[in-house]
């Protein structure tokens, strides 16, 4: 068991500034509905190391602070005593271990997308919000047992050269995927809200998926044209 004490300082220092975000991140699951007491974790990696921090498990969201937030290797593996981490970190390390692309993962059971999940039913990209947060339907990944790598294994295969950053993991709930958990957590909510939007008009009438060259150009115009141009003043 590394003490953190014997970090680096660069390191430490940026520990700390991740158990900060990962911490002050959680509070946009609950402000967005998409969280139900525990349910539900965010983690990521801390910068220039093989290490990550996640939430710890069975805490009410209003309890979680920074020095809360569980620090572990790639095998999700806690590097110092304190809490005990997510019982989804084993799917987490998973994916960080065989996507290094990745810079966060969110897990929720956010209503609408844990339907479509209880359904194994994918998102169809009916709609342009999805085409721009998502690029493709919302995919379906297996149902898998919580405890070791079959979670994990089963968002790797479902996500892997796939443009959504999100899964709706068969009868459990929703994982997501970013460079950063900000960028997660927001798939975590577009996830919710289009998931929500397709339903209610799936419940008056036939959606249709979008013509694929529409959702290439919408996802491509938000992906790359959307918003301010990086490094200006917004
Ligand atoms: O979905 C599961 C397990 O897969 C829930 O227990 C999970 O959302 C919350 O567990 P933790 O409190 O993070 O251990």
């Amino acid at each position: 068991m590394t003490a953190l004490s014997t970090l680096p300082p660069e390191t430490a220092e940026a520990l700390h500034a991740t158990r900060e975000k990962v911490c002050a991140l959680h509070a946009e699951l609950t402000r967005w509905n998409l969280v139900t007491w525990t349910s539900g974790n965010i983690s990521e990696r801390v910068p220039g190391t093989d290490l990550i921090v996640i939430k710890p498990s069975g805490v009410t969201y209003e309890d979680l602070t920074p020095a809360s937030m569980v620090v572990c290797d790639l095998h999700g593996a806690p590097i110092e005593d304190g809490c005990s981490p997510s019982s989804d970190t084993d799917a987490h390390a998973y994916v960080y271990r065989h996507m290094p692309e990745v810079g966060a993962v969110v897990h929720t059971h956010s209503t609408y997308a844990t339907a479509w999940a209880a359904r194994g039913e994918a998102v169809p990209c009916a709609i342009t919000a999805m085409a721009d947060e998502f690029g493709d339907d919302i995919p379906v990944g297996p149902f898998a047992l919580i405890g070791g790598d079959d979670i994990g294994r089963g968002i790797v295969a479902t996500l892997t050269g796939h443009r959504s950053p999100a899964v709706l993991m068969a009868q459990h709930g929703v994982f997501t995927i970013g460079k950063d958990a900000k960028s997660a957590v927001k798939a975590a909510v577009m996830c919710e809200d289009v998931a929500r939007t397709v339903h209610l008009a799936r419940q008056h009438g036939p959606v249709h998926r979008l013509a694929q060259e529409h959702i290439d150009a919408l996802y491509d115009r938000y992906q790359n044209v959307y918003g301010q141009r990086k490094g200006t003043d917004s």
